[in-house]
């Protein structure tokens, strides 16, 4: 068999830090993957120059992954299509509100045998007021398999190539589980293969809600125990939303990196986090904070809190998840954040 090619769709932080995984893991397999990876960057210009030339010649992503060299066969190409009408594998990693964009600009420009895996953490709303994963989002625009791979990764600590895990989840371990572990395992990114697909997705789309409510704690100086009792009802949120939505998880997977291994780094070190504590420290609005603090990057837990809070009305559940409930209406400004305690004492 002809090795696979493979395209990374996305290029911010989590995007590079992933290609300089799959950039190596491609060359260190020849045979089942062709030895260049494209990179799809949605062109921008960074101080004067475009970034997929800066990318190209210096391989680095100066802007979103700063100090990191891409391997060289890592190659940056701007127009989306061209990135990935000839290859076997995406590997979808963009902020979840482009996502619709994106593969709509794909429909019908794929092969029809390529596969995808998507590392994006957020969530789609139906037009009937449901949710959707992006996963599902994906496979219903493009019309390919898609697996998933979330865990306790900030990108900046995978990049300096700090040990640490991640789970992907897959709809036929059997048939895919090897190819996904020979593009992504390393020695300091040890990869776990699981069938419960959607809990694994669910997992990284919904504790970056509860990283929000750990962001309104620390801004509010509210101390350890105050911020461990939220991630705890946030961990009960994450699992009654998924039993409510998409029944049948298995325990072992919220055991998994995906789970709470993810769900205590991003309250601890990710920018979900970060910007909920300085917009409580700061006073600005939400977007100005992101702005300031995160140059580009874009942190998706209030807007999964916005699209989980419009489920949740649709389906008459607002009062089932004070948390998640409480992380929305402190995102819009409608209730404070020194309410938030109180939004979820009752549990
Ligand atoms: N950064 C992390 O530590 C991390 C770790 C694990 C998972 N994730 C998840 O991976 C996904 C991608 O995150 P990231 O950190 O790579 O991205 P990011 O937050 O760095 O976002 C910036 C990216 O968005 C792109 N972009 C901006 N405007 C765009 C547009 N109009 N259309 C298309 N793209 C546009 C930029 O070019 C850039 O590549 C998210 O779902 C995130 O939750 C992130
Ligand atoms: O920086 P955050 O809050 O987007 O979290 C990053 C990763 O999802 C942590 O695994």
């Amino acid at each position: 068999m002809a090795p696979k090619k493979v395209t990374i769709v996305g290029s911010g932080n989590w995007g590079s830090a992933i290609a300089r995984i799959v950039g190596q893991n491609a060359q260190q397999y020849p045979n089942l993957f062709d030895q260049t990876v494209n990179m799809w960057v949605f062109e921008e210009i960074v101080d004067g120059q475009k970034l997929s030339e800066i990318i190209n010649t210096q391989h680095e992503n100066v802007k979103y992954l700063p100090g990191k060299k891409l391997p060289e066969n890592v190659v940056a190409v701007t127009d989306v299509v061209d990135s990935c009408k000839n290859s076997d594998i995406l590997v979808f990693v963009i902020p979840h509100q482009f996502v619709p964009k994106v593969c709509n600009q794909l429909k019908g420009n794929l092969k029809s045998d390529a596969m995808a895996i998507s590392l994006i953490k957020g969530l789609s709303v139906n037009p009937n007021g449901g949710i959707k994963l992006i996963s599902e989002e994906i496979h219903e625009i493009l019309n390919i398999e898609v697996s998933v791979l979330m865990g306790a990764n900030l990108a900046h600590e995978v990049a300096d190539e700090k040990f640490c895990e991640a789970t992907i989840g897959t709809l036929d371990k059997k048939k895919d589980a090897e190819m996904w572990f020979k593009l992504f395992n390393t020695e300091n990114f040890r990869i776990n293969v699981v069938e419960d697909a959607n809990t694994v997705e669910l997992c990284g789309a919904l504790k970056n809600v509860v990283a929000c409510a750990a962001g309104f704690a620390d801004g509010l100086k509210l101390g350890d125990n105050t911020k461990a009792a939220l991630i705890r009802i946030g961990l009960m949120e994450i699992i009654k939303f998924i039993e409510n939505f998409y029944p049948g998880a298995r325990l072992e997977t919220f055991l998994e990196s995906c789970g709470v291994a993810d769900l205590v780094t991003t309250c601890y070190g990710g920018r979900n986090r970060k910007i909920c504590e300085a917009y409580v420290t700061s006073k600005k609005p939400l977007s100005e904070v992101e702005k300031e603090l995160l140059n580009g990057q874009s942190a998706q837990g209030p807007l999964t809190a916005e699209e989980i809070y419009a489920t949740l009305q649709s389906k008459n559940s607002v009062e089932k998840f004070p948390l998640f409930v409480a992380v929305h209406r402190i995102c819009k400004g409608e209730v404070p954040a020194d309410r938030l305690i109180e939004c979820v004492r009752a549990n």
